[in-house]
């Protein structure tokens, strides 16, 4: 990770390396991941198990848990786990119950009545990530939105450790946050086998949920024969800090997203050269006794920077460019800078918000846009998990009144019979 003093020409350069670096791994990936998508649509639960083999390290039997299984995982864990995953549960349970919208109904005198009816969806596959570590906390932010939002049935996947089972923090949490049914299988052919159907998998309406790169391509590349939340892939944080910022927070922030994967992004934009020098200093420091030294230090190698621009300004102007899924204001007075942020799946303020914060407790959702994508997607929430349909009735009166509008509008679009449909409830 070197340090780099924003010109306007040689930060851009550096990001540009960052993202072809990132966009030729994703080329790669996707041809992979499409031969695992077709297979999977073609071969079902056979080709389900031998990628499960093939990544995950044993041939599955059966690839759903019984109810049993995430009873006595909760049984398991240690009680310390529970409580702390109940108290994060509730934060989050009360922050999306803020988000529910519900329907509205409009009526005119002459005897018109409309409206916007706002349901669950029937049924949606949740992908838990597990390669790398289990994610009991992300089990939490999908399933919690879902049930607030009224899904009919929550299917969740999540890869099988190399003995075969799924860790047993994820099912309890499974079990806390009220899941259907589990399917111990990961990757890109989770996601086929949820998008497609498989003997033993149902098929969803809907995939939500983060993952590697081959989860995130997966998900895109299945759009459109179900719905997807987002592209939420590798982890990615961006801090832009002052210098009143403490270096040792802003190292440790970094590296906690750097620690997701080889793949995470951190990327420190400060308006101090001291500060990111003393940031460099204490990443060396800290990470000694991190235990996923090596990640974080590979993904600080190739997608790590620290970049010294003028003022903050500019730092909130590149950040916006970049559009990171995390972004922390180490700032002297970090709700004023709030305003200047257009891009970014969520927002971390202040030297006593760290973003593991997010993560794991605060209520907001941790399942964000990543790759550039907070410029348009949002963060996981209960609209994710809803469906919103109209309704119109119009009485004889009503449609009288406005029938020769419609009639003029089908008209014009050279579509008689349409306006046929309307002509004939008046006799002409
Ligand atoms: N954006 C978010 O909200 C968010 C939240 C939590 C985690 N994450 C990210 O989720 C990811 C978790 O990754 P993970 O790897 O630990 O778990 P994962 O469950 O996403 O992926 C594991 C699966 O990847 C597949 N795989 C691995 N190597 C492969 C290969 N060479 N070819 C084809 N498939 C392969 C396997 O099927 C395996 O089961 C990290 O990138 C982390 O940053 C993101
Ligand atoms: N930072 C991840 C989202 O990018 C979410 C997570 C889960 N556990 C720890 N972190
Ligand atoms: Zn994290």
């Amino acid at each position: 990770m070197k340090i780099l003093t924003a010109d306007g020409t040689s930060e851009l350069e550096l990001l540009e390396t960052m993202h072809n670096r990132s966009t030729e791994i994703d080329r790669q990936v996707s041809e992979t991941v499409s031969g695992i998508l077709a297979d999977v649509c073609t071969r079902g639960d056979d080709a389900v198990r031998d990628y499960t083999e093939k990544f995950d390290g044993k041939r599955p039997g059966a690839l759903e848990l019984s109810p049993d299984a995430l009873e006595n995982a909760y049984a398991q864990v240690p009680a310390r786990f529970i409580e702390s995953l109940t108290r994060a549960a509730e934060n989050i349970r009360a922050f999306h119950e803020r988000q529910k919208r519900e329907g509205f109904i409009t009526t005119q005198p002459n005897g018109v009545v409309m409206g916007q009816r706002v349901r669950g969806l029937a049924r949606v596959g949740l992908y838990v990530p597990g390669g790398k570590a289990a994610y009991p906390s992300s089990v939490l932010m999908n399933a919690i939105p879902a049930k607030v939002a009224g899904v009919g049935e929550l299917v969740m996947v999540a890869p099988p450790g190399k003995e075969g089972t799924v860790n047993p923090y994820i099912l309890a949490a499974a079990k806390v946050a009220g899941v259907d049914r589990v399917f111990a299988i990961g990757g890109a052919q989770a996601v086929a086998a949820l998008a497609y159907g498989t003997a033993s998998v149902p098929k969803v309406d809907k995939i939500v949920g983060p993952g590697n790169i081959y989860v995130a391509t997966a998900k895109r590349l299945v759009f459109g024969a179900v719905d997807i939340d987002m592209i939420a892939g590798p982890s990615e944080i961006l801090v832009v800090a002052d210098e009143t910022a403490d270096p040792a927070y802003l190292a440790a922030d970094l590296m906690s997203q750097a620690e997701h994967d080889p793949l995470a992004s951190a990327v420190l934009l400060t308006v101090s050269r001291k500060l990111a020098e003393q940031t460099l200093a204490e990443i060396d420091r800290q990470k000694a006794a991190l235990s996923r030294r090596e990640i974080i230090e590979q993904s600080l190698r190739d997608f790590g920077a620290i970049i010294v621009c003028k003022n903050l300004a500019d730092c909130l102007c590149l950040a916006n460019r970049i559009a990171p899924e995390h972004l922390e204001l180490m700032v002297n007075q970090p709700m004023h800078w709030l305003g200047m942020v257009e891009n970014a799946g969520s927002v971390f303020l202040g030297q006593y918000s760290p973003e593991p914060l997010g993560d794991y407790y605060a209520g907001p959702n941790h399942v964000l846009p990543t790759s550039g994508t907070a410029r348009f997607f949002s963060p996981l929430s209960v609209d994710t998990f809803v469906k919103k349909s109209s309704f119109i009735y119009y009485s004889r009166e009503a449609l009288d009144k406005g029938k020769d509008d419609i009639v003029t509008l089908a008209e014009a679009e050279g579509l008689t019979a349409h306006a046929n449909s309307i002509k004939v409830r008046f006799g002409q």
